[in-house]
């Protein structure tokens, strides 16, 4: 499914899409539905209006430039940006928003807290929860990341700090990912925890780093210092970690030069294949996460890992 680009019937769609002139945006989004309007309801809402604004719980601070159309979003879930439900319920409904905001043209995002962009999915939500805990957790992961890796928006991740597990999800969601320089780690530690990167973000890193760094990285469940990041095309650029914010939009603006139907319409054309398939498998993958997670040997590796953590004071 992967490796077929995009099917005849959607290449025609795609070219009436483009021939049509007005209507064109509508027609896009019918052609590609980026999420659906009733889950959009069920979710905090939260307004890009010009000024900071922050969610109803604060974990999400977005700051929206009308005259360039350049969101920020910012990840505000002290100490380390740890992805708990209220957090990625909050990003989930700010990528959707902005999604919606005709005026807004792309995303940076990035974390409050400098030195640590995220430290991944909260670790305590995996740990002797219900499978249907477990479950209910692993949906809000799926729904994140579809509506970020199916946005419209240019999306760049400014990785201003660590930027492990899902917090490299995250950031391989983007259009483009600026590293801050010095002493920080990103990658897929998965397997560290005795878990299994899903097929759909095995696939993104595939996608950005190739197949055979990405089997390797994998695998090991490696960390990259900063440069061997940029080294492998993890990350597309590094900037000292007060420019992270500074060189993104720097970067967005070139972005904006090119025509934003075109790009949009060509960044579907790559990602609708694993958006289609990981929607068409969604109860499968949540299944199977619900099933590996909760297993007694990942419980008693997570409890390791938990440990660590603690002890590492
Ligand atoms: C086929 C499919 C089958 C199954 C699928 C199964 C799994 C799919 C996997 C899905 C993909 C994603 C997985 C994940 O994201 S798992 C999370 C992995 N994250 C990590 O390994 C990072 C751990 N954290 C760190 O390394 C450091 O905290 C970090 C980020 C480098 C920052 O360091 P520092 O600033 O020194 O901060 P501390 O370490 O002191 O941490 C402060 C505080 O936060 C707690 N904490 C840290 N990380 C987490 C976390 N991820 N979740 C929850 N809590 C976390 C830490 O314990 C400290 O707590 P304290 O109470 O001691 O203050």
């Amino acid at each position: 499914v992967r490796n077929s680009l995009i099917s005849g019937n959607e290449t025609i769609k795609m070219a009436l899409t483009i021939a049509v002139g007005g209507r064109v945006w509508r027609k896009f989004f019918k052609t590609f539905p980026f999420r659906s309007n009733s889950a959009l309801k069920r979710f905090p809402t939260c307004r890009a209006n010009g000024r900071l604004y922050s969610t109803s719980s604060d974990v999400v601070l977005v700051r929206k430039d009308e005259e360039s159309g350049i969101a920020t979003v910012r990840m505000n879930n002290p100490p380390v940006n740890s992805l708990n439900p209220t957090l990625m319920v909050a990003l989930r409904s700010c990528f959707e928003e902005l999604e919606k905001d005709k005026t807004c043209r792309a995303l940076i995002l990035t974390s409050q807290k400098p030195k640590v962009f995220s430290a991944g999915l909260d670790i305590l939500q995996l740990y002797q929860k219900s499978p249907d805990h477990v479950a209910q957790f692993w949906e809000k992961v799926q729904d994140m990341w579809l509506a970020l890796y199916g946005s419209r928006l240019i999306t760049m991740a400014a990785i201003n700090g660590h930027c492990p597990a899902a917090g490299c999800l995250l950031g391989l969601a983007c259009d483009y990912r600026i590293m801050a320089e010095g002493n920080f780690r990103i990658g897929l530690n998965e397997t560290q925890l005795d878990l299994v990167a899903p097929f759909w973000l095995r696939q993104t890193m595939i996608d950005v780093i190739g197949y055979r760094q990405a089997e390797m990285a994998l695998m090991i469940g490696a960390l990259y210092p900063s440069d061997k990041a940029l080294q492998l095309g993890l990350v597309d650029k590094l900037a000292p970690i007060e420019d992270v914010q500074t060189v993104a939009e720097e970067e967005v603006k070139n972005w904006l030069k090119i025509p934003d139907q075109a790009r949009a319409i060509t960044k579907m054309a790559s990602r609708k294949p694993l958006l289609d398939e990981l929607r068409r498998r969604k109860q499968e993958d949540i299944q199977t996460f619900r099933d590996e997670t909760t297993r007694e040997s990942v419980q008693k590796s997570i409890q390791q890992y938990l440990e660590k953590l603690k002890a590492k004071k």
